[in-house]
């Protein structure tokens, strides 16, 4: 299994691209290029929309022995005290993302990120992924490449030619890219016009590739099985016993009901035939910590063995 990544998307960014009424520039078109992305270059991810900081902060928690780094693009919750702290707790190295350039705004969230790459709409995330699977997270290494290759190129003077990189260090064929070229360059500003390049901030840490924190014995366990990334009944049913035995907290359940949850919603992978039932289920267990809804132990046992059936 390749490395484990939490994606992170701010507030708004639901209506990424219907706002702009762009078609292709949506956050459905984001996520399945993310996705396409990941497959190519082995990684595996987590990924969650929210509007709500709190529920941010509670993925990040929930997540944090899951997965191996973090890709987190804050939005407007570029200035968050709150987002800032959980991503240094967690320990985990973390990769922050705009799709513009944040111009004059400060984000406070870059503290806790070992770069900040922006202004390059879908390509930000996707220069992100390809910094966690070579694991030179700053860039660094990888512009050295760049360099010593353009350097190899002028000393053959080799004839010039139409650019074939995308952004600073894609090494991608554009037409390998076309679904996540069109929307990035739009949204990264006029076409043509200049283009700051990727990294904003590179004064950062020396990162290792794999998480700053040893790995659990728990977080290995959920590591080694097959189903945790298929969602079906028995999933459902580990993870409501997980919370009965003390093993996830009522937040941690809930947050990932309803991570599985949006999962359903944007056609996710799931048990063949349950589709509902699954969808029900994550449902309540989404609104299962918040009181008016809050599920007690029996109402928990009562929706477990609904999975049995
Ligand atoms: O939705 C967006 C785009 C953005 O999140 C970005 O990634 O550039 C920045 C936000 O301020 C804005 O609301």
């Amino acid at each position: 299994m390749g490395k484990r990544l939490l994606v992170l998307h701010g507030p708004n960014l639901n209506l990424l691209g219907e706002r702009e009424g762009r078609e292709g520039g949506r956050l459905v078109d984001l996520d399945a290029a993310l996705k396409a992305r990941a497959g190519e270059l082995g990684l595996e991810l987590t990924v969650v929309q929210s509007n709500h900081e709190g529920v941010l902060l509670d993925t990040l928690h929930a997540e944090r022995s899951r997965v191996e780094g973090v890709v987190v693009s804050p939005a407007s919750l570029f200035g968050s005290y709150p987002l800032r702290d959980a991503l240094e707790a967690i320990g985990l190295p973390a990769l922050e993302v705009y799709l513009t350039e944040l111009g004059e705004r400060e984000s406070v969230v870059a503290d806790a990120c070992v770069a900040t790459l922006e202004g390059e709409g879908f390509d930000s995330y996707l220069e992100a992924l390809a910094r966690f699977a070579s694991g030179d997270l700053t860039g660094e290494h990888s512009d050295e490449e760049d360099e010593e290759s353009l350097e190899d190129e002028e000393e053959d003077e080799a004839p010039v030619g139409p650019v074939k990189t995308l952004g600073r260090k894609g090494k991608t064929p554009a037409s390998e890219t076309a679904l996540a070229v069109a929307p990035a360059r739009a949204l990264a500003g006029p076409v043509g016009g200049s283009r700051k390049s990727l990294g904003r901030k590179v004064e950062a840490p020396a990162v290792a590739a794999s998480p700053a924190k040893t790995l659990g014995r728990k977080a290995k366990e959920a590591r080694a099985e097959p189903s945790e990334d298929f969602l079906s009944r028995a999933l459902v049913r580990k993870k409501i016993a997980d919370r009965l035995s003390g093993r996830l907290s009522p937040a941690e359940l809930a947050t990932w009901a309803r991570a599985q949850w949006l999962e359903v919603q944007r056609g996710g992978p799931a048990e063949s035939g349950q589709r509902e039932l699954l969808e029900e289920t994550l449902q309540r267990l989404t609104l299962s910590n918040v009181p008016p809804s809050r599920l007690s132990e029996p109402e928990l046992v009562d929706l477990m063995t609904r999975m049995d059936r």
